[in-house]
């Protein structure tokens, strides 16, 4: 049986993200898996980490939103871990609650990330509504139950399992929004179609950044994305997440790396991965 972590609880996208992973694992190594709800990513990794749980799968980065920086922090402190597959769903939010119309609504609430991918729809149709940031997008939704002024951004699904009411559907300001999950575990994993690295930089002077992505151009490696986030140790001082289309196993990528270990302070490298695709939605 494996056990895979993710942010809860019952309805949120982790949880779909998750199962579409347990189904994956049955189609290709005919492995039973069971789910396990935490109330926060950094638990949700951190239960991966212990071994409490075998895998963990987390949001990394949304298009509207970015990226999940909770993810690229415990990814950075936790050395234990790597990236052993990717995965993107689709993400159609919709406006859940007891209220019979929007007039009634005062106050919504939902994770962040997907207060961010609904902006627009917000300030166009409750642009007077307080809006209170969640620990996921299915937290509030049993605090509904006794409240007609108040709505919750969450998936269509969750008006079943929660028994309550779809107000406006989808209400993403951008109908192609969709979040990227990882599948992370302590297998080490070194063929894929991408690989995820990070590092800090030896010293802030000029040309320090163009170094490292330079040695990528020069090996014919392209890289997919690029992200800095603050060390937390001195304002301006930065650690650089970057995806490339390239195999740990391939020589040109150890070539790549070995350079770059060369103009590097530290050089976390967390595995190469490939795309599961969604089946279940
Ligand atoms: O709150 C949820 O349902 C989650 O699974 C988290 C999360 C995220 O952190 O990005 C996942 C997908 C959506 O982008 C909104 C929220």
């Amino acid at each position: 049986m494996t056990s895979i972590a993710h942010l809860g609880p019952l309805g949120s996208y982790s949880e779909l993200a998750a199962t579409n992973y347990a189904h994956w694992l049955m189609a290709n190594h005919g492995a039973v898996s069971n789910l396990k709800p935490y109330n926060t990513i950094a638990k949700a990794i951190q239960a991966a980490a212990t071994g409490e749980t075998d895998a963990a799968v987390v949001p990394i980065e949304n298009s509207i939103g970015g990226s999940v920086r909770d993810t690229l922090d415990m990814l950075w402190e936790l050395d234990t871990l790597k990236i052993q597959n990717n995965l993107v769903i689709p993400i159609h939010h919709a406006l859940l609650s007891h209220a019979t119309c929007l007039r009634d609504i005062q106050t919504v609430y939902s994770h962040p990330q997907a207060l961010t991918q609904c902006q627009k729809w917000l300030a166009a149709n409750l642009p007077n509504a307080v809006q209170i940031a969640t620990s996921s997008t299915t937290e509030a939704l049993p605090r509904l139950s006794n409240d007609a002024t108040s709505a919750a951004i969450s998936p269509m699904w969750a008006a079943k399992l929660y028994n309550i009411s779809v107000l406006a559907d989808p209400i993403n300001d951008n109908p192609d929004n969709a979040t990227r999950f990882w599948v992370l575990g302590r297998n080490q994993t070194k063929q894929g179609s991408h690989t995820s690295l990070a590092f800090r930089l030896p010293d802030n002077a000029p040309g320090a950044l163009l170094k490292p992505l330079q040695l990528f151009a020069t090996q014919g490696i392209n890289m997919s994305r690029i992200e800095s986030r603050p060390t937390k140790l001195a304002l301006g001082d930065y650690r650089f997440f970057i995806d490339i289309e390239a195999s740990l196993d391939d020589p040109n990528t150890q070539a790549a790396l070995q350079l770059l270990r060369n103009c590097t302070k530290t050089l976390k490298i967390f595995g190469s991965y490939k795309q599961i695709q969604v089946q279940v939605l």
